[in-house]
């Protein structure tokens, strides 16, 4: 297959440019590098370019021949867009609008699409399924219920295939350790601890302590980035024989508060992580954990990492050593 990758220079799309290649599909990237690497994208062929730059989105799509779509790309800080809302919905929805459209020209009817465990705001329950009603409570996860919404409709109207993966935490590194997570600024847990293991003046801060979780700190879902590209992997495997819109949640379906990834990350760097209470952050929910059930029955998939300590073991040696 030939597949275009957009936001391949990213953190999770990297890994799944690497998967496609390694599986002898041929892939092109499409990226801003806004907050990619284009070492990353190695060594697939890299088109630099904005999903807003409507004519050479355009004239990619229709001048060269792609089985499927895959759309990383994405502005992706919670707290950002409850203070610069207008560029979230820009980004996020019109630029997948554009994405939408251009597919649509070049009649390609097959994407699979980057959602969230935010679409689901404060969740109703622990444990949280698809039935789980979809209530954002910021711009990041408006927009990205937004484009679910426009997914369904595109399916009704123009026959477009696509999958939504609503992703919990996306953790860890390619074993390799040739990529790996590169942010900046570095807002994630698992980089950030690794961060303060590494340089004992970068103190880690945990954000809350009061809430009503076994240790006080909040619990997430930590998923391996290589088994959420598998499961992207598993989504264009099951859009050969599935019409119409299809959403999933990935995760391990099983949580791990503050406190205890940083329990794991001592017993795997041997470093005890220097760390301080701080004030919890906003719109942090106490706990998200998915069910994968749906998932693992419908395409087939499972995640290959189920241990914390895996999962931070990858990302040691990757952040001991980054690339870029
Ligand atoms: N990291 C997580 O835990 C997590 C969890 C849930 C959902 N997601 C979603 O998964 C996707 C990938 O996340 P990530 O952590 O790899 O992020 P990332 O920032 O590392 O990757 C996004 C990539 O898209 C590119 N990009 C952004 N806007 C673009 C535009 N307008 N035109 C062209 N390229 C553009 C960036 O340069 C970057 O390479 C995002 O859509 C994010 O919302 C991530
Ligand atoms: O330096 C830090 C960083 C994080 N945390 C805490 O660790 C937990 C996990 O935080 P992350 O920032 O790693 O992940 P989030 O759960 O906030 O965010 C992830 O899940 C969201 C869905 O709710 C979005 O999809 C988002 O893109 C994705 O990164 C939270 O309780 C957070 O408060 C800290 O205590 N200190």
């Amino acid at each position: 297959m030939r597949v275009l990758v957009c936001g391949g220079a990213g953190y999770i799309g990297s890994h799944m440019v690497r998967m496609l290649l390694a599986a002898g599909h041929q892939v092109v990237v499409f990226d801003n590098l806004s907050t990619g690497h284009s070492l990353a994208a190695e060594p697939a062929s890299l088109v630099v370019g904005d999903l807003l730059d409507v004519p050479l989105l355009e004239t990619l799509l229709t001048t060269q021949h792609f089985d499927a779509v895959v759309h990383f790309c994405a502005r992706s800080l919670v707290g950002e867009s409850v203070s610069e809302p207008y560029a979230y919905y820009e980004n996020n929805v019109i630029g997948t609008l554009n994405l939408l459209k251009a597919m649509r020209a070049a009649k390609i009817n097959k994407l699979v699409f980057s959602s969230t465990a935010a679409i689901f705001g404060d969740p109703e329950s622990e444990l949280i399924a698809e039935s789980h009603p979809v209530r954002p409570i910021n711009p990041y996860g408006s927009s990205k219920a937004m484009v679910e919404r426009m997914l369904m409709d595109a399916a009704r109207a123009y026959g477009l295939c696509s999958v939504a993966l609503r992703y919990f935490n996306a953790a860890g590194a390619d074993p390799s350790g040739e990529i790996g997570e590169s942010h900046e600024p570095e807002t994630h847990l698992i980089p950030n601890v690794l961060r303060a293991a590494l340089d004992g003046r970068n103190t880690l801060k945990v954000f809350g302590h009061d809430y009503a979780t076994r240790d006080g700190t909040c619990v997430r879902d930590y998923i391996h980035v290589n088994d959420l590209a598998s499961a992207h992997t598993k989504a264009i495997e099951f859009m050969a024989n599935h019409e119409g819109a299809h959403q999933f949640n990935l995760g391990n379906g099983r949580g791990f508060t503050v406190m205890e990834v940083i329990e794991a990350a001592r017993r795997v760097t041997g470093v005890r992580v220097p760390f301080e209470y701080a004030p919890r952050r906003a719109g942090d929910p106490p706990v998200l954990v998915a069910s994968n059930a749906k998932a693992r029955e419908q395409l087939d998939w499972s995640p290959t990492f189920t241990e914390i300590e895996a999962i931070i073991e990858s990302a040691w040696r990757w952040h001991q050593n980054p690339r870029f």
